[in-house]
């Protein structure tokens, strides 16, 4: 039976995702709208987003063991006041960047792709305006699959 590659694998591995989350921050960081919501982002912000989303898509488990949990990545977004602007230039500048390192780009993967960064990015600007985090400490993270098209992309 053949066994169906993770997100994780079918991107790359931890070097994609790493490179990735560099690339987009310092683009945000050029952004007239987003420079001034990260502006005080720690230096491992970069690094621990690449871990976060690499972990959800079936990767190695650096967050959750090491640097924090979903109840933390959360816990960063509550009380930020994000607006649906933000979220859709965040959206906007990490598909660019996505393009530009030329991650995969066949149906199924973006297809995930999109589907997870809408449910993760309309959830941040949700909690951005609680005052407390709705989560427990011990939620555990997301893990996302290849959805309704199913995966890996073989061509025809
Ligand atoms: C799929 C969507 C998202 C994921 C997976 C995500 C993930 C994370 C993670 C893991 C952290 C903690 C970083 C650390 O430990 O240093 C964080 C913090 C943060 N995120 Fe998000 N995030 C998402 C969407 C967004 C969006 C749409 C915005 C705003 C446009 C945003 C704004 C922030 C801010 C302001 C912080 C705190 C930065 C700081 O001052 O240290 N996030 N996010």
């Amino acid at each position: 039976m053949k066994t169906v590659p993770t997100l994780y694998e079918w991107a790359g591995g931890m070097p994609v995702f790493e490179k990735l989350m560099a690339s987009f921050y310092d683009k945000v960081l050029q952004d007239p709208l987003l420079e001034p919501v990260f502006k005080h982002m720690s230096p491992d912000h970069r690094l621990h987003v690449a871990h976060f989303v690499a972990e959800v898509f079936g990767g190695p488990k650096f967050y959750s063991t090491a640097e924090g949990s979903h109840f933390k990545m959360i816990q960063k977004h509550i009380g930020k006041h994000l607006t649906e602007a933000h979220r859709k230039q965040w959206v906007k500048l990490l598909v660019e960047t996505a393009d530009t390192l030329a991650l995969p780009d066949d149906p199924e993967f973006r297809s995930a792709f999109m589907a997870y960064l809408e449910w993760g990015t309309r959830l941040a600007v949700i909690n951005s305006s609680l005052e407390e985090n709705p989560l427990g400490t011990n939620e555990p993270m997301p893990a996302w699959g290849w959805g309704v098209p199913g995966g890996p992309y073989i061509p025809s």
